[in-house]
């Protein structure tokens, strides 16, 4: 016999609902409940590609048209909404799907329920069966004091706060006879608060790039006391569902420290400022159907959650998103790991493993760009290649000395290099092609310890076309945030090459903005970023671009000793046999040659002892059979590859650097 297929099975149970729906033996509420469950099953359906969206909306519609004529109406037979509890009960169950719901009711109302009478005392009582230990304590961690609506602490990576035997905030006669009023707000989770204790508590956003801490006094939570919930495990050494939010904050003037835990979720609320009682406006009010329709448009219409992380509140991600509408794939709303509120702000990062790990952390400088920006830069733009010494660069000694005075032990000691030994913002590395200004400018990543972001301008140009001023934007403020920083600019010449009447609008954009970077860069003693810009082209340097450039090293052709260097170094990975002799004669015979030239000279060597091995099988011979590299394959060598500079060219670059370099 066949299984049923899943697809079979649900639409009977579609079909069973409705039946039971339909039979006029549900109560109200039961047919409400139904309806929902519809609903749901609509979204489990779309979710699941049994349905297409458009069936998925019309369904949508009809079932929320219901399940709202059922709640709005105040018809005693048909309807809800004259039983305040039945009410509550669709309310709660409402959340999950819209976090706007606002009941009709008012806060008296609901705390003459006999449920919630129940429910406030035995919070009570387990308040205090709580309290009891004197001794009590709580492990804080990091992320915690990082995200939670907390004073900051210092040297909270984890710590152990004491918690007193009797909070006087829990203890405040007042307390104990007044109901706990909640209010569930778009932007908390909700929990209980005393009526009269409301102090305030700041947020604290602190940025993950870890030099940088960033106090918004701007928004205020009005918070307080232990929220309170029944079957719920309140102190855990660590926390149990990753998913959830853990809060952290000040509890008035006696500093008591309180952890809410919302595990079931109860609410961190929003009190008014004025700490009075808060109400649910009726002048606010809208019906089910209303605020259930405009939610789930809402959220159809989003682009896509943000897991992980925000910069500084700005709704775009990095990573995947994603959909949380009915019209999306369906996400249980329990299970919320991003850390994220409902408005895409920052909260508390959880502890321990989350699936939706931030791609990149948060800097309140930030928060301006765009994400993929900042994604790029992070990724694609810092570089993460294999580490170059002093000693892998042949030659150039001056240059080599005076980046590492300039550069490296700046970086390296900046509580030295202060006032007029602060060290330049601005380095421009020129010569002919191939002399090894790139290789510097990886040498000073690898050496400095600085982060070390590498950019070619023409990528800047035309990579992201349009866009070329955001991201020079975008690369300085990364860089702000990851300080000490070096950027690198390969190619700078395309960057800033002098204005002209036929520029290009984008271009003439991206140099002003580079400069005005670059200005901020200079002129501020505090920011430790260095712009490294390398060009074989000079004299096409704006001459604005150029003034900022303070340090203009010339990186010439290498001499003999370089190249003997050169060849040394190349050679020494090899299996060869050259005197010393031949060595010297190699290096007369290649001058003028770049160091490029001379690698390529080598590599074209190293291929002789291959070239020779013609009567052999090439697929068969094993590499001891290859023999060293002679002397003969360099001057063969020699045939094929020639100097890559001109001796024109050179005058240029010499004549360029007695006019405008800052060498001998
Ligand atoms: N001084 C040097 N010491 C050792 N190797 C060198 C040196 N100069 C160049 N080379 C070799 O030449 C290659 C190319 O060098 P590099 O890319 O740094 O030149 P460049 O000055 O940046 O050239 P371009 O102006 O064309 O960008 C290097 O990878 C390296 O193998
Ligand atoms: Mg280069």
């Amino acid at each position: 016999m066949q299984t049923p297929s899943t697809r079979s099975l649900h639409l009977s149970e579609w079909q069973k609902n409705y039946f039971d729906i339909t039979s006029g033996t549900c109560t109200p509420s039961q047919k409400a409940d139904a309806f929902r469950a519809q609903i749901l099953r609509i979204q489990y359906a779309l979710a699941n590609s049994e349905i297409s969206q458009a069936c998925a909306t019309r369904l949508f519609r009809k079932y929320a048209d219901k399940y709202s004529a059922i709640i709005d109406s105040d018809n005693v037979e048909t309807g809800l909404n004259n039983y305040a509890e039945n009410i509550l009960t669709m309310a709660r169950c409402q959340q999950t799907d819209s976090g706007k719901w606002q009941s009709g009711l008012t806060i008296n109302n609901v705390f003459k329920l006999n449920g919630v009478q129940e429910m406030m005392q035995a919070g009570r009582k387990f308040k205090d069966s709580l309290l009891a230990p004197a001794d009590a304590s709580v492990v804080i961690h990091k992320e915690v004091s990082a995200f939670g609506f907390s004073k900051p602490k210092p040297n909270c990576t984890e710590q152990t706060l004491g918690i007193p035997k009797k909070p006087a905030s829990l203890i405040h006669p007042q307390n104990s006879q007044l109901p706990i009023i909640t209010k569930t707000t778009d932007d908390f989770p909700a929990s209980s608060v005393p009526l009269d204790e409301l102090p305030s508590a700041k947020f604290h956003v602190t940025p993950l790039f870890g030099n940088v801490k960033v106090a918004s006094d701007t928004t205020k939570a009005n918070t307080a006391a232990l929220s309170m919930s029944l079957n719920q495990t309140f102190f855990h050494s660590g926390y149990v569902n990753p998913g959830k939010k853990k809060t952290f904050y000040d509890s008035g003037n006696d500093g008591i420290e309180a952890i809410s835990n919302p595990t079931l979720n109860n609410t961190l609320s929003n009190t008014e400022a004025s700490g009075h009682r808060v109400e649910n406006s009726l002048s606010n009010f809208k019906t089910a159907k209303e605020q259930l329709w405009i939610d789930q448009q809402k959220k159809s219409h989003q682009p896509q959650r943000t897991p992980g992380v925000s910069y500084g509140g700005v709704k775009k991600s990095l990573g995947a998103g994603r959909s949380r509408g009915i019209f999306g794939k369906f996400v249980s709303p329990l299970a919320r790991q991003d850390g994220r509120d409902e408005k895409g702000g920052m909260q508390c990062k959880p502890h321990g493993t989350v699936p939706t790990e931030p791609a990149h952390p948060v800097d309140e400088r930030l928060k301006n760009l765009e994400p993929k920006m900042i994604e790029l830069i992070m990724n694609e733009i810092m570089d993460h290649g294999p580490p170059v010494n002093w000693e892998d660069i042949a030659g150039v000694e001056f240059a080599k000395t005076t980046i590492k005075e300039i550069v490296v032990w700046p970086m390296l000691r900046p509580d030295i290099f202060t006032g007029l030994r602060g060290p330049p913002k601005g380095i421009l590395l020129f010569g002919p092609p191939g002399t090894g200004k790139t290789l510097i400018g990886k040498c000073i990543a690898s050496q400095s310890g600085a982060t070390f972001f590498s950019i070619s301008a023409s990528s800047l140009t035309s990579k992201w076309v349009g866009e070329g001023e955001k991201m020079v934007r975008a690369l300085f403020a990364v860089a702000r945030c990851q300080q000490p920083a070096v950027i690198f600019i390969d190619e700078i010449d395309s960057l800033l090459s002098q204005r002209g009447d036929g520029e290009h609008e984008s271009s003439r954009r991206i140099k002003t903005e580079f400069l005005v970077q670059l200005d901020g860069a200079t002129t501020s003693s505090e920011e430790r970023i260095l712009v490294v810009g390398a060009t074989n082209r000079p004299q096409e340097i704006d001459e604005a671009a150029r003034r900022r450039l303070v340090k203009r090293l010339y990186i010439p052709l290498p001499e003999a000793s370089a190249r003997k260097q050169i060849v040394k170094n190349l050679m020494a990975k090899e299996h060869f046999c050259l005197s010393e002799e031949e060595i010297c004669l190699i290096v007369k015979q290649s001058d003028g040659f770049s160091g490029a030239d001379m690698t390529q000279l080598c590599r074209e060597a190293s291929l002789g002892p291959i070239r020779s091995l013609q009567t052999i099988d090439i697929a068969t011979v094993t590499p001891d059979q290859v023999r060293p590299i002679a002397f003969v394959d360099f001057e063969n060598a020699f045939r094929t590859v020639r100097p890559s500079v001109s001796l024109k060219d050179l005058e240029l670059y010499e004549n360029w650097n007695k006019t405008f370099g800052c060498g001998k």
